[in-house]
C-alpha cells in the first residue's frame, strides 16, 4: 500500500469526478440538493459490431452503493483542497444514501439506447454516484459481451481465461474474470477470483518450468511427480520434434499415476502444428488427450483457425479478451431524464444535439421485452414511460424511433419488464442471484434471441422501440425547447 494512513480510512465516496461534487455543491447552496431526480444509464451503439451486449456489473454496483459514506479522511481532503464551505462538508459527513435504483439483471441481453440502470432520489446523491456506476457497468458489460462473442466462436469447446497479467490493473483482472465466466468461459487462471467468486480455477504451466529444469523431459517429469492433472507446454524448443515426444514419454512412464490431460501450444502456426500434434498423440494412443492453445487469440483468430481445421480442444484467452482489444470502451452514459420542479411536479428533461444519436429520451422509463408466444423468440424491446403496461393491451404497435415507416403490430405476445427494483429509498430489496445462475441466465437469454441478432459479423439490428407516448413527449419537448431558444434569440 502506498498511503497506509489513508488506506485505513479510505472509501469509494471520492471515486467520482470532481465535477460531480462541484455540482452537488451548487445544488446544496441553491437549496435543490434534495429535489427528486431520475437519471438513466445507457449506451449508444453495440460494442464490437455485435448484435447485443451482456449486462454485467450490478453486483459490484450494489457493493459500492451499500458501503458508500464519506470517511473522515475523505472530508479532510476535500476541506484542504477544495473551496467548499463547512456546511457542505457537514452535509457530506451526514450523507446517507436514499436512492431508489432499478436495473436490468446481470446476464440480461441488452441493447443500445435502452436504460440499463435507473437512479432516482435526491438530485445531489444521484449526481455523486454517476462516475462509479458508469465505471463499473461500462467495463463489466463490455467484457461480458466480449466473452460471449468468444464463446460463440469456440462452438462448444472449453474456454480458459488467462488475462490477469495483461489486465488494466488488479480490479480489472478480478472483475474481468467474473465477466468472462458470466459470458461463457469455463474457468479462470486468477486464483483470487476463484476464492472470491467461486469461479473454477485452472491452469497449465509456463515456459519457465522447462527453462528452470533445463530440459522438457525433466520438467514434465518433475511436474508429473508433483501433480495429478497434467497439461504439458510443448513449444519451448520444438513442438513436434521435442515437446510432444517428451510429453508422451512422461505420460507413458507415469501411467495411471497421473491424468494426462493433454498439451498446450503457445506459438507458431496453430492450425498446422495442432494437426501434427493430434497425429502424434493419436499414434501414441492418447486419443483422449486434449490440445490446448493460447497466443493472442480472440474470436476472429478462433473462427479462422476452425475454418482451417485446427485440432484445438481447449482455448486459453488472455490479452485480447481482458483489454477488450478491438474496442476498449462501451461508452455508456448517465443522463438526467426527469426532475422535480418548483411546484413539486416531476418534469421531463432532455439533452439536444445535432447528432441524432446523442439526443436523449426524456422521462422515467421501463423496458419491456416483447416475445411472440408462438415462436418463443424475442420480437424486440419496447421502451415506455414507467406508468405504461403493455400487458394490458391486446396488440402492440412497435415502430423504429428514427425511421417510423419501419413498424409492426404484435399480437399474442408476452411482455416482461426488465428494470427491477434493486434499492428502495436506500434499502437493498433485491436478492442477488448466484454466479452460476447468472451464467445460466445468459445462456437461456441467448436461446430466446433469433440467430440473425446473434451472429458476430453484421448482425441484424434488434428493434428497440419507443412507446407512442414516450415518442410524442420527446418530440414535443424538442419543439418546446427549440421554440424557447428561438423566442429568446429574437428578444436579443
Ligand atoms: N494458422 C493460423 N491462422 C491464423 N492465425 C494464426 C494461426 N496460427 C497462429 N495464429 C495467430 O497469429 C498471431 C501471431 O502468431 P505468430 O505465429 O507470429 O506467433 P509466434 O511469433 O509464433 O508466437 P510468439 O511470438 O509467442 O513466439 C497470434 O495471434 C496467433 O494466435
Ligand atoms: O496470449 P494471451 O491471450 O495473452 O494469453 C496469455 C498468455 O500469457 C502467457 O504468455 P506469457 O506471459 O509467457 O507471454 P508470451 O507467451 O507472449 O511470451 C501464455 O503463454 C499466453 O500466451
Ligand atoms: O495456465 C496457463 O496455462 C496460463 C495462465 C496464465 C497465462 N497464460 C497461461
Amino acid at each position: 500500500m502506498f498511503y497506509p494512513e489513508l488506506d485505513k480510512d479510505d472509501s469509494l465516496a471520492l471515486h467520482t469526478d470532481l465535477y460531480e461534487i462541484n455540482m452537488m455543491y451548487t445544488y446544496f447552496k441553491k437549496g435543490i440538493a434534495d429535489r427528486n431526480a431520475v437519471f438513466e444509464a445507457f449506451y449508444r451503439t453495440e460494442p464490437f459490431g455485435n448484435g447485443y451486449a451482456v449486462y454485467a456489473g450490478l453486483e459490484h454496483v450494489i457493493k459500492y452503493l451499500q458501503n458508500l459514506k464519506f470517511s473522515e479522511s475523505d472530508l479532510e481532503y476535500l476541506k484542504e483542497n477544495e473551496n467548499y464551505d463547512d456546511d457542505f462538508i457537514e452535509y457530506l459527513r451526514n450523507l446517507k444514501l436514499k436512492l431508489t435504483i432499478r436495473s436490468m439483471k446481470e446476464g440480461e441481453l441488452v441493447f443500445a439506447k435502452e436504460p440499463l440502470l435507473q437512479v432516482e432520489g435526491p438530485l445531489a446523491q444521484c449526481q455523486l454516484v454517476e462516475t462509479a456506476i458508469l465505471n463499473i457497468i461500462n467495463f463489466q458489460t463490455l467484457l461480458a459481451t466480449k466473452a460471449a462473442r468468444i464463446k460463440l466462436a469456440v462452438q462448444g469447446d472449453a474456454l480458459m481465461e488467462f488475462g490477469s497479467r495483461r489486465a488494466q490493473e488488479t480490479d480489472a483482472a478480478l472483475w474481468g474474470a467474473r465477466a468472462a465466466y458470466i459470458g461463457g468461459f469455463d474457468s479462470t487462471s486468477n486464483v483470487r477470483a476463484g476464492k472470491l467468486f467461486g469461479i473454477p480455477v485452472s491452469g497449465t504451466h509456463a515456459h519457465a518450468l522447462v527453462e528452470a529444469f533445463g530440459s522438457e523431459y525433466d520438467a514434465f517429469k518433475a511436474y508429473a511427480e508433483t501433480h495429478k492433472n497434467c497439461v504439458f507446454l510443448v513449444d519451448t524448443y520444438d513442438t513436434v520434434r521435442s515437446g510432444v515426444p517428451n510429453a508422451i514419454k512422461v505420460a507413458d512412464e507415469m501411467g495411471d499415476k497421473i491424468n494426462f490431460l493433454g498439451v498446450r501450444i503457445d506459438s507458431g502456426d496453430m492450425a498446422y502444428i495442432s494437426k501434427q500434434v493430434r497425429k502424434e498423440l493419436d499414434d501414441a494412443g492418447y486419443t483422449d488427450a486434449k490440445i490446448f492453445a493460447s497466443n493472442d487469440l480472440d474470436e476472429t483468430t478462433i473462427t479462422n483457425l476452425k475454418m482451417q481445421g485446427a485440432k484445438i480442444d481447449v482455448w486459453g484467452i488472455g490479452t485480447k479478451y481482458i483489454t477488450a482489444y478491438d474496442q476498449p470502451a462501451l461508452g455508456a452514459v448517465y443522463k438526467l431524464v426527469a426532475i422535480e420542479d418548483d411546484f413539486h411536479v416531476m418534469r421531463d428533461t432532455l439533452k439536444i444535439s445535432s447528432n441524432a444519436i446523442k439526443v436523449s429520451t426524456p422521462g422515467k422509463k421501463q423496458v419491456w421485452r416483447i416475445s411472440a408466444n408462438t415462436a418463443k423468440k424475442n420480437e424486440g424491446d419496447w421502451v415506455s414511460r414507467d406508468t405504461e403496461d403493455p400487458r394490458k393491451f391486446d396488440a402492440l404497435f412497435m415502430f423504429h424511433p428514427q425511421y417510423d415507416y419501419i413498424n409492426k403490430v404484435v399480437t399474442d405476445y408476452t411482455a416482461i419488464p426488465l428494470l427491477h427494483d434493486i434499492f428502495k429509498d436506500g434499502k437493498l430489496v433485491y436478492k442477488q442471484p448466484k454466479l452460476d445462475e447468472i451464467k445460466q441466465f445468459v445462456a437461456d437469454n441467448l436461446d430466446g434471441l433469433w440467430d440473425e441478432y446473434k451472429r458476430s459479423l453484421n448482425p441484424q439490428e434488434y428493434p428497440v422501440d419507443l412507446s407512442q407516448d414516450l415518442y410524442e413527449s420527446k418530440m414535443n419537448l424538442i419543439q418546446d425547447i427549440r421554440r424557447k431558444i428561438r423566442e429568446r434569440s429574437i428578444g436579443r
